[in-house]
């Protein structure tokens, strides 16, 4: 349950909306059980006035009042149950935006190593099956356990007063258990079934994905059938692992429901024995027994909540152990920056996770406003450094800098339209600033003749545009940033000399007043630099 906590204490962030749609849920299930007792009652008066009337006694009923307050119930119940829906399904919708957002904000300090650690399929699944099953903890399994152990609370209660302590305590025994077995139950001899199911389900998801991507060479090597039946194989393991979690879930639904149902039945015989004493009216009689059968709405959603309590409790580890291996980079030592510096690394060790160091005792200063270059070859460490500079990589040694934008090697851009890409560089960037900064790395014309011009849709990762098309979107989405530290990798990957000498050229009055340290191969691909530093291994 550890690893609940924090996506519990995420979802408890909007207690008024938790309130509210626990509330409507409630209102759903009292009117649902009031429609019941109440009609229960009305018909069984209605009877006894009946047989009265046919005996030749006289008597009368009110049909105004209970006719009345089963309309009312009815009403009450669809207009509750709609409001609970829509009311419900919102708030689900914004915890996983609040999920989504803590996840991303968690996964996008992941160090490059730790993102290479899983595959695409993995990383599909997390997104999607895990977060989903985090989404909807409130949904399917807080509100319907606190609402159940409330109403059937109430519906003792009920007893109490209408019948006597004795029937009240025995009904609540019963209930009592039935709740233990619809979640505590369940969950004790599923988890660990649970667990390993979403485990399974993701493996299989992985070689699902692995089959088709690697169909060309399975084919090639005439290996499609065999692979393809031990896919069959692990999907049939899959759903008979999933059969065998049902049936358990099922049994405890039917076992719960049987005691409720024998606690209705208990609650007649009792109310009979009442009845007869003189204690008790007909009517009133059925109330009991007839609220306890509409409770049993109320732990129909249990069994299966519970029962996927292990995999989303699996969901949790698995997130959270992602999100744990990306907290951002510790720099051991870090100090306070000098006046006018903007970087300060002192006796730093670059390495990646598992690897022999790259540099050790790595010693830099920049100073606030200065350019510095750094090259290298191929494999010489330069990117390695530009993420140590980033916080992307632990800086192991005495490390403190500014604030700054990172322009990593590879250009990352989202599936989204040119300004959604452009302004997670600046939220607040109007109109003209994103058509002038389009201009400084010369793309107004290009976006200009598009007919959706700002709007135009880059397509996954930036597919419609051309390899230096996309860098120069990159490229204007951190010019637009206004940290004051800048580290550029190969700012100008993917583009020819003029176009880079002239973005260069201009790109010196863009970054005027920030600390510019951009990485590359050579001196032509850097912009303007007062200092340059060279990287030998
Ligand atoms: N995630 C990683 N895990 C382990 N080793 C890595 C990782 N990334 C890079 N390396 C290794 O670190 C060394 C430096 O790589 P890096 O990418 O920093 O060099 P670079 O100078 O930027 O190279 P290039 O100019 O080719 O991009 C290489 O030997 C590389 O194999």
């Amino acid at each position: 349950m550890r690893e609940l906590k924090p996506w519990l204490d995420l979802i408890c962030k909007r207690p008024g909306r938790l309130v509210m749609g626990g509330f409507l849920i409630l209102a759903t299930l009292l009117s649902g059980i009031a429609l019941l007792a109440i009609s229960g009652w009305f018909i069984t008066e209605t009877a006894l006035v009946g047989l009265l009337l046919a005996a030749g006694v006289a008597a009368t009923i009110n049909l105004y009042v209970p006719g009345g307050a089963i309309r009312l119930f009815a009403v009450s119940r669809t207009v509750f149950r709609y409001l609970e829906r829509v009311y419900n399904h919102d708030t689900v919708l914004r915890l996983l935006t609040d999920i989504r957002v803590a996840l991303f904000r968690g996964l996008s300090l992941a160090s490059r190593s730790h993102r290479s650690e899983l595959t695409g399929a993995q990383w599909l699944s997390r997104l999607t099956s895990d977060v989903d099953s985090l989404d909807t903890l409130y949904l399917r399994l807080i509100a319907p356990t606190a609402l159940a152990a409330l109403v059937s609370v109430l519906v003792v209660m009920l007893a109490a007063v209408l019948f006597d302590l004795q029937t009240a305590m025995l009904v609540g025994l019963v209930l009592l258990v039935a709740f233990l077995i619809a979640t505590i139950g369940v969950y004790l001899r599923t988890r660990h079934l649970s667990a390993g199911q979403s485990d399974r389900q993701e493996a299989l998801r992985t070689a699902v994905v692995e089959h088709i991507e690697g169909f060309a060479e399975l084919t090639a090597a005439g290996r499609t059938g065999k692979h393809a039946a031990g896919l069959m194989r692990q999907a049939h393991q899959v759903t008979s692992e999933q059969a065998k979690a049902d049936a358990r879930i099922g049994w405890h639904l039917a076992g719960a429901h049987l005691l409720i149902n024998l606690s209705a039945v208990f609650a007649l015989w009792a109310g009979f024995a009442l009845y007869q004493a003189g204690t008790l009216s007909g009517p009133v009689l059925v109330l009991l027994p007839i609220a306890l059968l509409g409770l049993a709405e109320a732990y129909t959603m249990l069994p299966d909540a519970f029962g996927k309590l292990g995999a989303t409790v699996a969901s949790a580890t698995r997130l959270n152990r992602d999100c744990r291996a990306s907290q951002p980079a510790v720099h051991s030592g870090a100090v306070d920056l000098p006046a006018d510096t903007a970087l300060l690394a002192e006796n730093i060790t670059v390495k990646h996770a598992g690897y022999a160091p790259l540099f050790k005792h790595f010693e830099l200063e920049v100073q606030a406003g200065e350019r510095l270059g750094i090259l290298g070859h191929s494999g010489s460490g330069k990117s390695s450094l530009a993420d140590t500079f980033a916080g992307v990589l632990p800086a192991h040694g005495t490390f403190a800098c500014q604030e700054r934008v990172y322009l990593t090697q590879k250009t990352v851009l989202f599936e989204d339209t040119l300004r959604a890409n452009l302004l997670l560089g600046s939220p607040a960037a109007s109109d003209t600033d994103l058509w002038s900064i389009l201009e400084q790395v010369e793309l107004a014309e290009r976006f200009a003749s598009e007919p959706d011009q700002l709007d135009t849709w880059l397509g996954s990762a930036g597919s419609r545009l051309s390899g230096g098309e996309a860098r120069r979107v990159a490229l204007a989405r951190v010019l637009l940033n206004p940290a004051p530290l800048v580290v550029l990798d190969e700012p100008f990957t993917g583009l020819d000399a003029e176009t880079r000498a002239r973005i260069a050229k201009r790109m010196d009055g863009l970054l005027d007043g920030k600390t510019v340290i951009s990485l590359a191969h050579g001196p032509d691909a850097l912009p303007g630099t007062d200092r340059v530093i060279y990287l030998s291994r």
